[in-house]
């Protein structure tokens, strides 16, 4: 267990998070390593026989460390911005290994990844597929592309975060996608490669994926029948974690969806997991400032808040709350509200928890925080980044320290012109 009591202390990999907090000062992201190179285990032994490169999603923890940790695993990188792609680049992806995601990827977007030599761009519309033959026949390079494709296909996943429904705005409609290909193999500048699906992401149900990528069977040999070469597929992310105690959805059922659909068709496969390599691999550790007892409602005020850890308000998510101190076995329950400090009422991360008591000065770890929490942080209220930190068997170091009110200041300019 990467985050476990230890002689009545939260502990991160073996290393007490109390210690932590003194250490470094609260909100912070602590992330064990023990569970990163698990979960990026659990894909590599599943996919042990098959064509598969693992491409770590970075929109879900683009810290440089984690991002190097899971490259020595010998993960690429999903990118959907060029800040991103520095990220990956800057970490030590090689340029090969990279894929580049996204319904609006720029110009100027295109250009760096061409001119950085990435492995793959997924195409997501057919004036982006007209502005990367511009741009890569402007810099006289070819553009190795995928065309991303919407297969119609519900995830049955939180609706804000559900991709594969013809109503959204990612990919090709299924039905324009051979002529759309057909297309990219006309335009110059263009080497088509394949197509590319993601369908949504936190599936704990694994069985969308079984009508998305039969779809996708379906388009690749439509597509071969048409004349035209396949060699690359791109199935996206997606899988879920357990937030509350469901059961993970099961990587070899994964990989027998994969194989059962695809596995025939003589095409490399990537696949671009974000949450299921780093959620349940970090923590935020919150510091209660104050327990009001109203009236109606118990509040414990932390000192971290919606703009460290946005998926309570943003998605209604839960966290399991956990106090760093053991609580005793038979320490009662009560319901409290578990808030930040920010001036907005959604600035909530738990209503009704049932939880035992906590004190004032007291520490909370937000479990399961490892995806999507510090990648979403921002400075709102004038809040300024919180720190994290990585724990490997008993080291632990701070990976992005802590923004100083001068660095957020700082950005601000104020215009010199003279006031009439
Ligand atoms: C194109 C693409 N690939 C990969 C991911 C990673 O998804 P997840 O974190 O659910 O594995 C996402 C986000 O959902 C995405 O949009
Ligand atoms: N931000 C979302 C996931 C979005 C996935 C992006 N493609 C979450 O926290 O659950």
């Amino acid at each position: 267990m990467a985050f476990s009591y230890v002689s009545g202390v939260l502990t991160a990999d073996g290393v007490p998070l109390d210690r932590l907090a003194e250490a470094v000062g609260t909100p912070v992201y602590v992330y064990a390593a023990s569970r990163l190179r698990a979960n990026y285990q659990a894909y590599a032994r599943a996919f042990a026989r098959d064509p598969v490169d693992v491409c770590f999603a970075l929109k879900a923890n683009s810290n440089q460390s984690i991002i190097s940790l899971f490259a020595r695993f010998g993960a690429g990188a999903d990118v959907v911005s060029e800040g991103e792609m520095r990220r990956a680049l800057a970490a030590g992806v090689p340029p090969e290994k990279v894929v580049f995601s996204g319904v609006g990827k720029t110009r100027d977007e295109l250009a760096a990844a061409l001119v950085a030599g990435i492995h793959q761009i997924n195409v997501e519309s057919l004036p982006e597929l007209e502005a990367l033959s511009a741009v890569a026949t402007a810099l006289g390079r070819t553009a190795p592309v995928a065309l991303r494709i919407n297969p119609d296909v519900d995830a049955g996943t939180h609706g804000k975060i559900a991709t594969g429904r013809k109503e959204d705005k990612f990919g090709i409609d299924l039905g324009h996608a051979v002529a759309a290909y057909a297309k990219a193999c006309s335009l110059p500048g263009l080497a088509p490669k394949g197509y590319a699906v993601h369908i949504g992401s936190q599936l704990l149900n694994i069985s969308p994926y079984d009508d998305a990528y039969g779809h996708l069977s379906d388009l690749v040999i439509a597509t071969r029948e048409a004349g035209l070469k396949v060699e690359r597929l791109d199935l996206g992310g997606g899988l879920g974690v357990p937030y509350q105690g469901e059961a993970a959805p099961d990587h070899d059922a994964y990989a027998g969806i994969v194989r059962k659909r695809l596995g025939n068709l003589g095409c490399r496969l990537t696949l671009e997991p974000g949450r299921s390599l780093v959620g349940d691999a970090g923590v935020l550790l919150a510091r209660v400032i104050y327990v009001k007892e109203g009236l109606h409602r118990c509040f414990l005020i932390v000192d971290a808040a919606m703009n460290d850890l946005m998926r309570p308000t943003l998605y209604d998510a839960y966290h399991g709350i956990r106090p760093v101190l053991e609580p005793a076995a038979d320490a009662p329950l009560s319901p409290m509200d578990v808030v930040g400090p920010i001036c907005e009422t959604g600035d909530t991360f738990a209503r009704q928890r049932p939880l035992p008591p906590v004190a004032q000065g007291e520490l909370v770890a937000f479990m399961t925080a490892g995806a999507y929490g510090a990648a979403m942080s921002s400075t709102y209220n004038s809040r300024p980044l919180v720190a994290e930190v990585l724990v490997d068997e008993g080291q632990w170091a701070v990976i992005r320290r802590r923004q100083t009110f001068e660095e957020m200041l700082a950005l601000d300019v104020t215009p010199q012109w003279r006031h009439l």
